[in-house]
């Protein structure tokens, strides 16, 4: 790793237990990785690679290359695939040594002659017995891991289409009673009701780190990052400059802190104006392209996501002249989006994917769409999405990994909380059906599109992201990432305010929330920005916050507020 988030500073480097047994399984990962590079179509290489994550403690990650293993199984199966003569051959090495061992798992051999779809000893022969064993692993180690993700209803689904070859798989029938069992206790059923299928729970969390391998993220406070920021951030906010600030460290919830003079803090990068702004005047406008629609028929720019002008004669408003279906507001739009990321979805059907959500998953598949654009982005300019400018040195709210790891000796302590919201279809399925839309190979870019890589986006967007919901019916239908805006901290006496049209735009505010001061900035004070509605009581303001800022307000004003609050309780 090159370098690591301000939250990552200070974890215990001291070799423990863990430590001997990460550091071989780290290797090995690297290994199979390496291998992969070489030999993408292997389903072996992918299913060990799956049980090596499983080991570390990664279940999200086993899942993805399980699932690769299982399409590649699908390859080998049917010779009307794309990849059907890569997956074949990569088999071939398998032809004349012992069955490899990730299939030597439990009773798994035991079922090849008893295998539904025909295979056994006088089937059609070795490479598809290995084939079907293959897939049976992949359900195995799919839906185990979907489990400890949280995703049940997918981990039902796996289980259920592994007992379809395989009957009387003892772990994949064990599996489907864990999924039962952690429903039940999910939903508050008791043990003698029954749960349904359409209520299985599919939302789950996984750990939100910097990753071991991953080298993309960079130092933050290096002078290297700041003076990258600094010199992007005078073209849209001059008077400004990026810096390192002080934060309180944010709490879980309330806490009798509120009166303290002093509190723990943490360092973090912020916004600092380097000249007097006056009230009123505008301090940034950054134009982005990492935008979302979750809209199929709406009326906004593809690119940067302000509302179209009316379709008319006469009207700025231009269609791409290849697909004609995609919309910009203007030329200038349009130039952009065709330099930047177009060509890689223009007219392949991408934008048909995770349109028109139901409400419950409108925001899921913002994060869906703004993870399609990165990897537009991406593929158009040919640079790991990691290294693209709009997310490399975006905020993460990254743990460190010593605090994600399981603990696997007797004396565990309880096991960690994972912080990145985890969905099969969201995190695995999604990713891998938009890189097949654009023609991407998805075995042979695993360098570039790994689960891991997708993991690392989505943390950085959630932490991020700004939506807009619609007047029609409240839900949220566009969302943007802006590198430079998301880099101003919150506060609820803010010194500026925002509003995102085709620009997003941060001023000074004409006067300050608490005691009616008149706004203006001074050279040298931080831009406070607000994350929530600050005309709302402290208890409203922080649990609206919570989840944007991801922890309890312990800004001065609130500060203030909840220990007045608390003395005019107590008297
Ligand atoms: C959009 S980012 C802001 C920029 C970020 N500080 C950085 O280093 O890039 C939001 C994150 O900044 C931190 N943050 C912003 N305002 C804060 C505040 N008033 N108190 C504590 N943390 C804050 C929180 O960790 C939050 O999740």
């Amino acid at each position: 790793m090159e370098g690591s988030s301000p939250s990552m500073s200070g974890s215990a480097s001291v070799p423990d237990e863990g430590d001997s047994r990460r550091g071989p399984l780290l290797q090995r990962r690297q290994e199979l990785s390496d291998e992969l590079a070489r030999d993408p179509y292997d389903f072996i290489l992918f299913l060990e690679r799956a049980v090596v994550y499983s080991d570390l403690g990664y279940p999200d990650l086993a899942a993805g290359d399980a699932y690769r293993a299982l399409l590649l199984t699908d390859e080998v199966s049917d010779e009307s695939f794309e990849y059907h003569e890569q997956a074949r051959e990569a088999l071939e090495k398998y032809s004349s040594t012992d069955l490899p061992s990730v299939l030597q798992h439990g009773t798994l051999a035991d079922g090849a002659p008893d295998m539904v779809d025909g295979m056994g000893p006088d089937g059609p022969g070795h490479s598809q017995t290995l084939t079907s064993l293959a897939a049976v692993r992949c359900f195995q180690v799919l839906s185990l891991s979907l489990v400890l993700c949280g995703s049940l209803k997918s981990a039902f689904e796996f289980c259920e289409r592994g007992l379809k070859m395989v009957p009387n798989n003892r772990d994949l029938q064990e599996i489907k009673g864990y999924v039962e069992k952690l429903a039940r206790r999910r939903l508050h059923k008791r043990p003698d009701e029954t749960v349904h299928y359409n209520e299985l729970p599919n939302r789950g969390a996984v750990r939100r780190e910097v990753y071991p391998w991953n080298t993309y993220e960079p130092d933050r406070f290096s002078h290297e990052s700041l003076s990258f920021l600094n010199k992007k951030l005078a073209t849209m906010a001059p008077k400004c400059e990026v810096r390192v600030s002080s934060l309180p460290v944010l709490l879980e919830g309330e806490s009798d802190t509120d009166g303290y003079e002093i509190i723990p803090t943490c360092s973090q990068l912020g916004l600092f104006a380097k000249e007097n702004i006056a009230p009123g005047e505008t301090v940034l406008e950054e134009y982005s392209l990492l935008t979302a629609n979750n809209r199929h028929k709406e009326s906004t720019c593809d690119a940067c996501g302000s509302e179209l002008p009316p379709l008319k004669l006469g009207t700025q408003a231009q269609s791409c002249p290849e697909c004609y279906d995609t919309v910009f507001c203007d030329e200038v739009c349009l130039s952009k989006a065709q330099e930047q990321y177009h060509p890689a979805v223009c007219d392949k059907d991408v934008d048909s994917i995770a349109k028109d959500p139901e409400a419950s998953v409108a925001d899921e598949s913002l994060y869906i769409l703004l993870l399609a654009r990165l990897l537009a982005m991406s593929s158009h300019q040919d640079v790991h999405p990691l290294d693209l400018t709009e997310v490399k040195y975006i905020w993460g709210d990254f743990v460190p990994t010593s605090i994600n790891d399981l603990d696997l000796s007797i004396n565990a302590e309880p096991p960690p909380e994972w912080t990145l919201p985890f969905s099969f279809k969201s995190n695995i399925e999604m990713p891998l059906h938009i890189l097949e839309k654009m023609d991407i190979d998805i075995y042979a870019s695993l360098d570039r599109y790994d689960t891991w890589v997708f993991n690392t986006a989505y943390a950085k967007f959630r932490g991020t992201a700004s939506a807009r919901k619609t007047k029609r019916d409240g839900r949220p239908d566009v969302a943007a990432v802006h590198p430079f805006w998301c880099l101003a901290n919150h506060d609820c006496n803010p010194n500026v305010t925002w509003e995102w049209g085709g620009r997003m735009v941060l001023w000074a505010r004409e006067t300050r929330v608490v005691g009616n001061q008149p706004g203006g900035i001074k050279a040298g004070e931080e831009i406070f920005n607000h994350y929530c509605d600050v005309n709302l009581p402290v208890q409203d303001r922080r649990e609206w916050a919570k989840g944007s800022l991801g922890g309890w307000c312990m800004c001065q004003r609130c500060r203030d507020e909840a220990a007045h609050l608390e003395g005019g309780e107590m008297k």
